[in-house]
């Protein structure tokens, strides 16, 4: 592996061209057909896609995978999470945030069952805001140096206001309170990162059951290691484990409810090869139709994550005024709600002039992380609401 690697380094420091992946005896995984998607970039680009010349959505994917398939192909290390140790210090690093946070969230759901309605809502508002500056965590965009939430996530909500630069929280909040047609409400979460930020999709996602906003809620999270803190199974259940083992009551009481949701099926975790596979969210209709069905199931369907955006809106450089729903082009099984903090420069959805704004003040906003999108196909063309729950 670590021959492997060094070579795969050379190869990108020295702009050679993207190779087939090796494929084993009866495979049964999707390696095949990153090979058949290597061929068709290869025709659209006239030459075999070269690491600085081809897309960087795609290369930048590929590089996980090929990593991923070359660890499948060894005898001892087949199943070796090489991010494992960065994903698990990114959780502990955030402890005092999480412990603060955890504390919020048994108190709203056993303490506070009557909220009135207004109460609930601003409550609900809170849970999503929690959940996008989550995304602030990850690996891939610090180079797997450490990475944590040490601010206290409770007190900063209100002052992180202005950096939300779409919110259509009110949307999301009118779709999940009218009762649904068929009779289970579910939510499918399509995760990005482990460590704080999946913390902060646990406390949404339970929050969502307690108002019975949701009757199940659905993880999605990666097959492979990917984008180093990417959240696999394995990284969801150390971390309840984790919460189920540590001293603090709160984390306890946590772990056994999420123990309690796994346990019957009010949470399940969902394996789809599709999150790592080489296609854009737009061809799953075509390449993954039965994911497809499956997610128009759902009242809702959150996309976590820089990652998610960039595959919904295809890495395109849109317009920063073009609606959200025109960025994803037909891809809509379901209302799409994208919680995303803005950390690559693909970005869609704003007010006319609000990115010429920014990039007066910081050159670098787009791959900072430092401003947050939670846009909803359901918006239409009323994207543009800035800060409606201030
Ligand atoms: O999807 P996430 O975890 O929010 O972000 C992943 C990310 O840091 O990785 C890429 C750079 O390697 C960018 O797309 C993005 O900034
Ligand atoms: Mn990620």
């Amino acid at each position: 592996m670590i021959g492997f690697i060094s070579k795969l380094k050379n190869e990108i420091a020295t702009n050679k061209t993207l190779k087939p992946m090796r494929l084993f005896k009866n495979s049964n995984n999707d390696a095949e057909e990153w090979n058949k998607y290597l061929i068709k970039r290869t025709e659209i680009e006239g030459e075999t896609p070269l690491w600085f010349n081809t897309l960087w959505l795609y290369c930048e994917c590929y590089m996980y995978r090929i990593l991923a398939q070359e660890l499948v192909l060894t005898n001892c290390i087949k199943t070796y999470d090489p991010f494992k140790q960065s994903k698990q210090n990114a959780f502990t690093n955030s402890l005092s945030s999480i412990e603060i946070l955890c504390s919020y969230v048994i108190d709203v759901i056993y303490n506070k069952r009557n909220l009135s309605i207004m109460e609930t809502k601003e409550e609900f508002m809170k849970f999503i805001k929690f959940d996008l500056w989550g995304n602030q965590c990850d690996l891939s965009l610090s180079a797997g140096a450490d990475v944590g939430h040490a601010t206290h996530p409770i007190q900063i909500l209100k002052l992180l206001d202005e950096d939300i630069l779409v919110n259509n929280s009110e949307f999301v909040w009118n779709l999940l309170r009218k009762p649904d047609k068929n009779n289970i409400n579910i939510v499918d979460i399509i995760l990005d990162n482990a460590g704080y930020e999946l913390f902060t999709d646990f406390c949404l996602a339970a929050f969502l059951i307690a108002i019975k906003f949701a009757d199940k809620i659905r993880f999605y999270p990666k097959l492979y290691p990917w984008y180093i803190s990417d959240a696999t199974i394995n990284d969801i259940h150390w971390t309840i484990e984790y919460m189920k083992n540590a001293p603090n009551k709160c984390l306890q009481k946590f772990a056994d409810l999420i123990e309690n949701y796994l346990n019957n099926n009010i949470w399940t975790i969902e394996i789809e090869p599709y999150w790592t596979g080489p296609y854009d969210l737009l061809g799953m209709k075509e390449h993954d139709p039965k994911l497809h069905a499956k997610l128009s199931e759902a009242k809702l369907v959150i996309f976590k994550g820089d990652l998610n955006y960039r595959k919904l809106v295809d890495d395109i450089n849109w317009e920063y005024t073009t609606t959200f729903k025109k960025a994803l082009r037909g891809f809509e099984p379901t209302p799409i709600l994208a919680i995303r903090t803005v950390k690559s420069d693909v970005c869609v959805g704003l007010l006319p002039g609000v990115a010429e704004k920014i990039f007066k003040e910081d050159e670098y906003w787009m791959w900072s992380g430092k401003y947050g999108l939670i846009q909803i196909t359901t918006a239409g063309n009323c994207q543009c609401l800035m800060n409606e729950t201030n």
